[in-house]
């Protein structure tokens, strides 16, 4: 069959790279499922991500269905350093993509690949506007916790009180979740936060809920059963995590990463079962100077190996380059290793790897609980300071090391070296073991063939193939010219002028 007779959804990630990662595997499982996915962002990250990832102009098959790339300009001078201050660059982002992303659609549909859905990530919701003035659905792409999400929605709807300027310090209690200590509620929402835009963009979300027929989330209803169960009542959810583990479609087929990953899986090869510590922040947490040297200390004190990541920061970023303290690359000698990035999910899957210090990015945090690795965790900021609240006290998988950037709080090499010991050896380090183990098998089985996560994947493919009838139907046309009729529909909103519509003689009748 060919990839002109299948149903095609349009993804559109905002440009960061824990975003892009769950998008494009969710695009990877969709296509898995039999549907054409074109994946889409902006082109200054789609330059990295074809220099890095190996990204072609070509389809490529993934089960029974294809993947293709086709990235939009955002407007702006390829070294314009305003991208990297969203609160400029998210307007932007909204100006130009409400005009180039109903101009792809219509390109779609004249050559034949009609699109029936568009799925976008947070900090983007003006996506689902696009396709609301289209007549196209939408559904999003939830790339945090369940209980963040929760967060957020009793938040936008005032429903229970928050750490306000008048009561900073308070707690919050959720349904079907554990207390929240002021410092443990993502902390964009605090009235003190340095990033107001990011709650901007989170709230802009919110606002346009009503729009998509599906929120799709990346976590599993047996890691957050009651939460997901009560806030199913009151959202469309449906769980379709772990993205990362995809039994039909390896990772590796497909990636997105912005940076070629260091070669570091022989090094691991040469060390003892269990004995190296993994250390990565994520993409965007950048840390201090002398943050940074307290953990060089503390994992040289603690005697254990390690693979730390230390990613440069983006040269507009105005953070200053991080340094290892003097001499202690020679200290360390072949018990550490230092790459600016790490091939994160063979890295997790390493048996030579004991724990994980973690920054508790939702990703990372997902990708530990998959793998079965325990974690140490260092969250700063956003949903990091709510998965480590999981990881330690919910899931029972981690020892925390710190709690966010608000504490405004050196982590001492002492208190480093003290929680890696408890993290690698003992009782502690045992029970965690275990319970990660436990946690794996069950993101194993929700997305093996008929686990909850499989079902929920499956029943959005079919209602996204149902609705493309319908789609179609309101344009009461045949299904081959429909591509047509939408290219038309777009061209008549004003957005794009539309030459003569060219149709693919060989569609077929999507069934
Ligand atoms: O050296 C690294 C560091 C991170 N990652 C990947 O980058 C993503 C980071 O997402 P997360 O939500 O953990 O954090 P963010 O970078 O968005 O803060 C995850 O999928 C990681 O596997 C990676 O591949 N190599
Ligand atoms: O939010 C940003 O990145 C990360 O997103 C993950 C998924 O939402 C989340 O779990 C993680 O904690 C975040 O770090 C982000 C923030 C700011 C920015 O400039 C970005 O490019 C990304």
């Amino acid at each position: 069959m060919g990839s002109e007779a299948l149903v095609h959804v349009l993804l559109v990630s905002f440009p960061g790279q824990g975003h892009v990662n769950p998008l494009l595997r969710l695009g990877k499982r969709l296509a898995s499922k039999g549907l054409l996915v074109t994946f889409t962002t902006p082109e200054s990250i789609g330059k990295a991500m074809r220099k890095a990832s190996n990204i072609g102009e070509e389809l490529s098959p993934v089960g029974d269905g294809f993947i293709r790339f086709e990235f939009f300009e955002d407007g702006w001078d390829e070294d314009e350093t305003r991208r990297q201050d969203l609160d400029q660059y998210l307007p932007q982002l909204e100006k130009v993509g409400k005009v180039l992303i109903p101009e792809m659609i219509r390109r779609n549909a004249e050559q034949g690949r009609p699109i029936s859905c568009l799925i976008n990530n947070p900090f983007i919701p003006w996506v689902s506007d696009v396709a609301d003035s289209l007549g196209l659905p939408s559904a999003m792409l939830w790339v945090q916790s369940c209980a963040c999400f929760t967060s957020y929605y009793y938040y936008y709807h005032g429903l229970v009180p928050f750490p306000s300027e008048t009561a900073m310090e308070i707690d919050v209690q959720l349904p079907c979740m554990p207390l929240l200590k002021h410092d443990e509620v993502p902390s964009f929402l605090y009235p003190t936060t340095p990033y107001p835009f990011l709650r901007r963009a989170i709230m802009g979300q919110y606002k346009n809920l009503d729009k998509p027929f599906c929120i799709l989330m990346d976590t599993f209803q047996e890691l957050e059963h009651e939460i997901i169960e009560y806030m199913s009542k009151i959202s469309p959810i449906k769980t379709v995590g772990p993205l990362f583990k995809n039994p039909k479609a390896p990772n590796a087929t497909v990636k997105g990463d912005f940076m070629k990953a260091d070669d570091c899986v022989g090094w691991l090869d040469s060390k003892p079962a269990s004995s190296i510590v993994y250390v990565s922040f994520g993409s965007v947490v950048y840390l201090k100077q002398d943050q940074w040297d307290e953990i060089a200390y503390g994992l040289l004190n603690s005697g254990v190996n390690f693979l730390w990541v230390m990613k440069p920061p983006h040269k507009d970023s105005g953070y200053e380059v991080l340094k290892m303290p003097e001499g202690f690359l020679e200290k360390a000698g072949d018990r550490g290793k230092v790459v600016q990035w790490s091939p994160q999910e063979q890295v997790l899957a390493h048996p030579s790897v004991a724990c994980f210090v973690t920054h508790c990015g939702w990703n990372s945090t997902m990708e530990a609980l998959t793998s079965g690795m325990p974690v140490v965790a260092f969250p700063q900021w956003g949903d990091q300071v709510t998965d480590a609240k999981y990881l330690v006290d919910v899931f029972k998988v981690g020892v925390r090391m710190c709690r966010g950037e608000a504490e405004n709080k050196l982590i001492t090499r002492d208190v480093v070296e003290q929680c890696l010991r408890e993290a690698t050896s003992g009782p502690k380090a045992e029970e965690m073991k275990q319970n990660a183990k436990k946690w794996s098998a069950a993101a194993e089985a929700a997305v093996a063939e008929g686990g909850s996560s499989d079902r929920n994947i499956q029943a959005f493919v079919d209602e996204v193939k149902r609705r493309s009838l319908e789609v179609l139907a309101a344009s009461g046309k045949s299904t081959a010219n429909g591509g047509a009729d939408l290219a038309n529909k777009v061209a008549g909103n004003g957005v794009a002028e539309l030459g003569e519509p060219k149709v693919n003689g060989e569609l077929k009748v999507v069934s």
